[in-house]
Formats: structure tokens, C-alpha cells, sequence
């Protein structure tokens, strides 16, 4: 039952409902097209800009089949079926195509005629397929094959890119996929791409992108929003640059809780203050905040003692911020004025005081409670007192990723307006000639879990969403492109989402979606979205710029790698039961090998590093460890000179940990800078003594446990 050649014999003839958009034909038993094949019909046509009617192929998608019962219906009873013996072949076979166009001196045009009941329906040779869908040389991105027709590769045009793309699936039906495969096809254009990661999963390009091939070595990089997740380079935005209120509500401050947010406002105004009359530029950040929060706490007592007056408060906080400073504050700030006049002309100086007065006088608290939001703020890394330079962030014919992962979900909206908002005006400056930051070629930003970052204003207010509105509506005059993804697109921002104008959309079920995603795009028709649940992973329809008529395609396997696909419970949890097996050998023979050295047996394993290493592990910390050991790579070497063990951790998942323990000083340190001992630095310990880097003790007598590291020496 082959296939007749494409394009010679016909598979089936036009007999039901056919009009310029649409027909139903009766197909060949023997030459049945698989749904979502290509067929055509010749007809005729009288394209634009011609005054003669000429002969053309209509290309046509199968959307339908169905086989029609002749002569039975389901109402027979079975006893009368089974004794019918109906012959094979004795049903119709049905199918319905939806119309795609024709193509007429280079151009897609759609049909004005019905073709013909009685005309004759063939499958589209691959030849065909490929002269509609083509896409120039230099504009092509290769994105996968045809649906149902793995032969003809499915290309997307790159200047589509500029209306902006839209890439919308259920969860799990592959997203991520798809838009690594796009950051591939651009990357190999030279394109200058930054993508927004909320969940660290396009980390893992960066260690596969050699096999891009020679030249693409560098061509990925990955910059930490938080500082210990995975990246090359920490992002930073400018404290001096963000207003008191916005520094509040990311650190979290409750709008209600104002004495708090007068401390943060008076904070800012007077560390800026400092800085100005030093010109020490590290008061501009957190830390000088900080600082400034601590001294007006103590002034603030100082002041309550003297009678409880805000010129005491001033003068006791200039004269600390002048001893944190190390130069006479008091004097700059006074010279030739009483204090009073001074905080009246100097409006910074005197604000600060006074909101910092208001706030503490009667009670500290939100001082320390200010103390605490900035400390937390400080502690991710990301706010300090120079942002990070633009030459860093973007970079011609390179991938940027933003890890933003392990942050909360207002520090990743304003990492993300932040960045939107740079990227934006710098190619404003550059297409204008304003001075500034600037930057001299388009970029494509691409946003994972876009519904965070860009919801419609009445589900939730983020910073990200107004930029991202601004760079969906003007992106393309200053060469600002979104590729935004997105599993719930009706939560997205209805003007952001009908801007972006190429949609590549995978399996969607939710119905509400199904709607945003008709809402949005003129080009998705019911009979498209009616296809969507039925698309398998890696499957999608194109619509918009992208291409030159709608296109379903199956998605080329990716050459780069990205993690938090799914992953297999079975492995998962096959693999943890034999982590556990692992544990218990790991814990036994280090119990062994500590026993050997200190020449007798300790009870538990936390027991026996406290011994061997005289620090002092929580018992869950060396569990910890014993799994790392299982699952992890660590490794470990040990200095004779002096007796410190150093080693390494390097997770699965990318991170690596250095720690080191100094057995005379009963000490560790790590680079996760937790607090010590840490599970690492016992699980660089246990690999030195497993390895047999830590020999027994000349003498091997049982000894106060405290003592014997003293042997190595
Ligand atoms: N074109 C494809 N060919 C083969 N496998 C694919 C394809 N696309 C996705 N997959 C597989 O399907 C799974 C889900 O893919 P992916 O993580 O890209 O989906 P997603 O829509 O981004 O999911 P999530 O909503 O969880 O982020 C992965 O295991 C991936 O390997």
C-alpha cells in the first residue's frame, strides 16, 4: 500500500463543502495522508497585479480524517454485524484540509475561488513545500522539519524577529526547547542576546556551547543575580541610582511600616551626604547605609540623655559619621553656620536628620528593624555601589544569561525592569546620538516565565511590565526585541501580548488560554487552536512574521544543553535509594579509618570528626556530607606543613564549593560561607581521611582526643 508518487497520481478527489479557505475530499483507501499533510489542487486564479488567470497549485493542510461507514451504522446489533463479514475498504475515508495559499512570482497569495468539486486532490511533493515555505539564505533560522513531512526543513525568518515573539505552551511541551533552539539559529546570525532566567535553567548552554562549533567557545555567559548561584560574573545595580521608597519595597519594608522607611529615606539622604563631602564613593551603598543606620541609633541614645533635643541628635550623629569616616564631618558640614542654619540650607543634610530624628526619638527599633531589611539586601550581592558596566551585560554575537534564581520575587522584577530598562536606553541613545550609555547593535531579550514580570495591571503590579510595554510598542525603531515565554499567556498584559507579533505555540490545553492566545493573534484561527491539544511535545504551529504563512512544525533536537527538563522518577528515586546504600558504606569505613587513627572506636560519626578534626559538626551537617560524598565529586589533599586539609565540592548541578580545615586551629572555612562547620568542609574531610591522606599518629597510643592532630605537625 506505497505511497504513490508526490505530486503524480491524485490521492483523492474534492466531493464535500469547498470554498476558497477550506475543502473536503474523498481519499484514496490506499493512499491515506496522515493528519497534518500536505496536499494540493490545481485551479485558477487571477493573482494581484495580473489581468489574465493563470493556472496555480493551492497547497492545502490536512486538519481532519475520518472514515464513514457505507452500509452499517453503531445501532446494529452484534449478533447482525458479526454475521455481515463486512469486506476491508467497505468505509470512505474523509478528510478536510484547510487552504494555505498559492505562491505567484515569490509571493503567498490566498485563493479567491473554491476549487472545483470533482477536482482532483494530490499529495504535495517536498519540492512544493519547500518553494512556499522558503526563506532567503541569510535571513533563515533553522528551527526543525515540517510537521508530517520530516524531508522538508521548516525555516523562520530572522527579520520576524523585530515585531517581537511570543512562545506560549502547557507546561512541559517544550518551551525551554524551543527557545534554545531560536537562541542557536540567532546566535549563529551574530546576534546580541540576553536572556531573563528566573529558574537558572539556561546555565547549562554555557558548558555545552562548544559544540557550536569553532568561534562559539565564549559565545555564552552567565551572570548571578544572587551571589551564590551559578554565574561568572555578579550583576550589580547602583544603590545611588534607586530612590529611598524603591530600596524599601524591595527589601521587603511593609508599605504600612513608615517608621522603617523613614529610617531607609534618612539613611540614604545623609550616607549620599557623606559620600559627597568625602569623596569616599563606598558610603553611596548598603554597607554606608548601614553604617549611618548604626550611628544614629547611637546618637539617638546620646541625644535622649542631653534632653532629648534633634540639634544634639545632629551633632552626636556628624560627630560619628565623622569618626566612621575618618575626616571632621561636623567642621565640613558647619563651617562659619550654627548647626540650625546649616540643616535649613542644606536640604539633604537636613532632611535626613530630621526624618532619621522623627523616626528613632522615641524608640529605636525601627532602626535595628531598617538595619535588619538592608542587611538582607546586602547579603544577595546584587546592590552595591557601582552597577555592573553595560559592556559586561551585552556583547555582539554572545548569549547573556541572567541567573535570577534563589531571589525573591520583587528583587527579580527589579533585576529585570533594571535590565529591560538599561537595554532599552541604550540603543535610545545610540539610534538618537544622545551621550551616555549606549550600545551600537539590536538586541533580542529573552524573558522565561514571562507572566512574572509582565501580568495585566489588574492581577498584579510589577516595575518590569511598563518597560516591557515600552520595548513591545517602540522595541523595534531602536532595535529592542522580546521573546517572551510563557506557559499562562492569558496572565500576561494584554498590550504587551498583542505586540508580540510572532507566536510559536506549542501544546496548549487550558481553554483560557487557547483564548488569550486567539485574542492576541489574528493569524490563530479556531481550527488552529482547535489542533493545539493535539500537538506532541516538541510540535508547534508558527504564526506572524516569523514565517511566511502559518507553519506547524516539529522542532529540530537542540545542540545546546538546558536542565529542568523533566526528569525520571524512576532514576530519580532508583538513584536515591542507591545514594543511601552508598551513605552507609561511606559512613562505615570512615568510622573504621577514624578508629585506626585515633586508635579507638568513637560512637558516631559526628563524634569522631569533632575528634579527628576538633570541630564540632551538627549531626544532620555530616548526613549532609556522607550524601555529598555519594552523590558529588569532592576531592581533598592535606598539607604535612601545616596541618590543614583542603579540597573541593563540585555539585552535579554546577556549583562548586572550596572549603579548608585547619586541624591545630580547630577550624573550617568555606566558600558557601555558611555558617561553620558547613557540610562541605566535613565532606572535604571525610574524602582526606577515606583517601588515607591523614596518617595515624607516630605513636599509637589511644591520647586525649584534642591532642593528637598535634602529631602531624
Ligand atoms: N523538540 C523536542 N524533542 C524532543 N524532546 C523534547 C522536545 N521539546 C521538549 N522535549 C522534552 O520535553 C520535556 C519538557 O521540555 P521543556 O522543559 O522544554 O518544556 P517546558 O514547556 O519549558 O516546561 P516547563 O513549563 O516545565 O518549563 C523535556 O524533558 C524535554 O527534553
Amino acid at each position: 500500500m506505497g505511497r504513490r508518487s508526490r505530486g503524480g497520481e491524485p490521492i483523492g478527489m474534492v466531493t464535500g463543502d469547498s470554498r476558497p479557505d477550506y475543502f473536503v475530499f474523498t481519499v484514496d483507501p490506499d493512499n491515506i495522508p496522515p493528519l497534518y499533510d500536505y496536499v494540493y489542487v490545481e485551479t485558477w486564479e487571477t493573482p494581484p497585479g495580473e489581468d489574465t488567470r493563470v493556472t496555480v497549485k493551492v497547497l492545502a493542510q490536512i486538519r481532519a480524517v475520518r472514515r464513514l461507514a457505507v452500509g452499517v451504522s453503531p445501532e446494529h446489533p452484534w449478533p447482525v454485524l458479526r454475521n455481515l463479514s463486512l469486506p476491508r475498504g467497505s468505509d470512505t475515508v474523509v478528510a478536510a484540509a484547510r487552504v494555505l495559499g498559492y505562491k505567484w512570482r515569490g509571493r503567498i497569495y490566498l485563493p479567491r475561488r473554491a476549487p472545483p468539486v470533482g477536482s482532483w486532490v494530490y499529495l504535495a511533493p517536498d519540492e512544493l513545500l519547500e518553494d512556499f515555505y522558503a526563506v532567503d539564505e541569510p535571513r533563515r533560522l533553522h528551527v526543525g522539519s515540517l510537521i508530517s513531512r520530516p524531508s522538508v526543513p521548516a525555516y523562520l525568518d530572522l527579520e520576524g524577529v523585530k515585531r517581537h515573539v511570543a512562545i506560549i505552551a502547557a507546561t512541559g511541551a517544550g518551551k525551554t526547547w524551543a527557545s534554545v533552539v531560536l537562541i542557536e539559529e540567532l546566535l549563529k546570525k551574530g546576534a546580541t542576546i540576553v536572556v531573563l532566567d528566573p529558574h537558572g535553567e539556561y546555565t547549562a548552554m554555557k558548558r555545552t556551547v562548544f559544540r557550536l562549533g569553532p568561534g562559539f567557545e565564549n559565545a555564552v555567559r552567565v551572570i548571578k543575580g544572587r551571589r551564590d548561584q551559578e554565574g561568572d560574573i555578579q550583576y550589580r545595580v547602583s544603590v545611588a541610582d534607586m530612590s529611598p521608597e524603591e530600596l524599601a519595597s524591595i527589601a521587603g519594608v511593609p508599605a504600612k511600616a513608615t517608621r522603617i522607611r523613614s529610617v531607609i529615606y534618612g539613611a540614604k539622604r545623609l550616607a549620599r551626604w557623606v559620600a559627597e563631602a568625602t569623596g569616599q564613593r563606598k558610603w553611596l551603598g548598603l554597607r554606608g547605609m548601614i553604617k549611618v543606620v548604626h550611628a544614629a541609633i547611637d546618637a539617638v541614645e546620646v541625644a535622649r540623655l542631653q534632653g532629648g533635643r534633634l540639634d544634639r541628635f545632629a551633632a552626636e550623629l556628624l560627630r560619628r559619621l565623622s569618626a566612621a569616616a575618618s575626616q571632621d564631618l561636623y567642621k565640613a558640614a558647619a563651617t562659619g553656620r550654627r548647626l540650625e542654619e546649616l540643616l535649613a540650607a542644606d536640604e539633604r543634610l537636613g532632611r535626613g536628620i530630621r526624618r532619621l530624628w522623627l523616626a528613632l526619638s522615641k524608640d529605636s527599633s525601627p532602626g535595628y528593624d531598617a538595619i535588619r531589611y538592608l542587611e538582607e539586601l546586602r547579603r544577595i550581592g546584587v546592590y552595591g555601589v557601582r552597577s555592573l558596566p553595560l559592556d559586561q551585560l551585552l556583547e555582539p554575537g554572545t548569549v547573556t544569561v541572567v541567573n535570577l534564581a534563589g531571589l525573591r520575587a520583587e528583587v527579580q522584577d527589579h533585576l529585570a525592569f533594571n535590565i529591560l530598562a538599561r537595554i532599552f536606553n541604550a540603543r535610545l541613545r545610540y539610534v538618537r546620538g544622545v551621550d551616555g550609555e549606549s550600545y551600537p547593535y539590536p538586541v533580542v531579550i529573552v524573558v522565561e516565565e514571562a507572566h512574572r514580570f509582565m501580568p495585566p495591571k489588574s492581577q498584579r503590579q510589577t516595575r518590569s511590565r511598563d518597560v516591557a510595554a515600552t520595548i513591545a510598542s517602540e522595541g523595534r525603531k531602536f532595535g529592542v526585541f522580546l521573546v517572551a515565554i510563557t506557559q499562562r499567556p492569558s496572565r500576561i498584559d494584554p498590550d504587551v501580548l498583542s505586540q508580540l507579533q510572532g507566536q510559536i505555540i506549542l501544546r496548549i490545553v487550558n481553554p483560557r488560554d487557547q483564548e488569550a492566545v486567539r485574542d492576541s493573534s489574528e493569524q490563530v484561527s479556531q481550527d488552529l487552536l482547535d489542533n493545539l491539544p493535539g500537538l506532541n511535545t516538541g510540535e508547534a504551529v508558527v504564526v506572524g512574521p516569523l514565517a511566511p504563512s502559518p507553519l506547524m512544525i516539529r522542532l529540530r533536537d537542540r545542540v545546546l544543553d538546558y536542565s529542568g527538563g523533566d526528569l525520571s522518577l524512576v532514576e530519580a528515586w532508583a538513584g536515591g535509594r542507591e545514594d543511601l546504600r552508598l551513605v552507609e558504606e561511606l559512613r562505615a569505613e570512615a568510622l573504621e579509618k577514624i578508629g585506626q587513627l585515633l586508635g579507638e572506636q568513637p560512637p558516631d560519626l559526628a563524634e569522631a570528626v569533632a575528634a579527628v578534626a576538633g570541630i564540632d559538626p551538627a549531626p544532620d551537617t555530616v548526613e549532609r556530607a556522607l550524601r555529598l560524598l555519594a552523590r558529588e565529586q569532592v576531592w581533598a589533599s592535606y598539607s604535612e606543613e601545616t596541618g590543614t586539609v583542603y579540597g573541593e565540592v563540585m555539585t552535579q548541578s554546577g556549583y562548586s564549593y572550596e572549603a579548608h580545615i585547619s586541624l591545630p586551629e580547630r577550624r573550617s572555612s568555606c566558600s558557601c560561607k555558611a555558617r561553620q562547620p558547613c557540610s562541605h568542609a566535613v565532606a572535604v574531610l571525610l574524602r582526606a581521611v577515606l583517601d588515607g591522606l591523614l596518617s595515624a599518629p607516630r605513636s599509637q597510643q589511644a591520647r586525649a582526643p584534642e591532642d593528637w592532630w598535634s602529631e602531624f605537625l
